[in-house]
């Protein structure tokens, strides 16, 4: 049986860091910070080079955390994501042969959404969470509010806009399933190596 999102979040914190890597060797000592904080669920996003190979070393040497590829935009993506072992696929938008192809692979996928039209299409896909995203830009919170009555059974995984400051009105709210961001793994600390900092803000989410 593979390994959900909604699994990990149940018995660990309900944020999800989405992380940029800019270079290979951040990626163990990245999760290793994060994980000590109490973040199991990763996402990397597609955004660099070697995005690849940090999944597939993650999942090599940390099996106990979740890693999920990002940005993922193409099938080209999606199956390389798969065969580097990314165990959920986080997509900026939704496209159906995209989500075919996961399900057909048995690995989760969470596409991005910003209407009802397209969390319609996600459900009669067969999903049963998506990703609210530009959380921020597409109604935030109320946005996901004002969708429970028409879809009760999906939930929602916002990102973009979020930050420490407004993330408790998301995860506030049943519908929500977890939540996610950048903000806890910078660039510039990340290219300084900044453990400590980047320590100090996950502490504090
Ligand atoms: O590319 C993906 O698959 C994503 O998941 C997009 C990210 O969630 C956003 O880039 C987060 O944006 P900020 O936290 O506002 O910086």
């Amino acid at each position: 049986m593979a390994r959900t999102v909604k699994e990990f979040v149940k018995h660990n914190k309900r944020i999800v860091p989405v992380i940029t890597l800019p270079d290979l060797a951040s990626a163990i000592p990245l999760a290793d910070t994060l994980s000590s904080c109490g973040f199991q669920v990763l996402e990397i996003t597609l955004r660099t080079e070697w995005a690849l190979a940090a999944i597939a070393q993650l999942k090599q040497e940390r099996p106990g955390l979740l890693i999920g590829a990002g940005t993922v935009k193409n099938e080209t993506q999606l199956l390389q994501s798969i065969d580097a072992g990314a165990e959920f696929i986080v997509s900026p938008g939704l496209d159906a042969k995209l989500v075919q192809q996961a399900q057909s692979n048995n690995v989760q996928m969470i596409p991005g959404v910003m209407t009802p039209t397209e969390i319609m299409e996600a459900e009669n896909q067969g999903l049963e969470t998506v990703k609210l995203f530009p959380a921020s830009l597409a109604g935030g919170a109320d946005f996901i509010r004002s969708m429970a009555s028409v879809f009760p059974g999906m939930s929602f995984f916002p990102t973009g806009g979020i930050t420490e400051d407004n993330i408790n009105d998301y995860l506030n709210m049943p519908n929500v399933l977890c939540a996610g961001g950048t903000w806890l793994s910078p660039i510039p600390l990340l290219q300084k190596g900044d453990w400590n900092r980047i320590h100090e803000i996950a502490l504090r989410c």
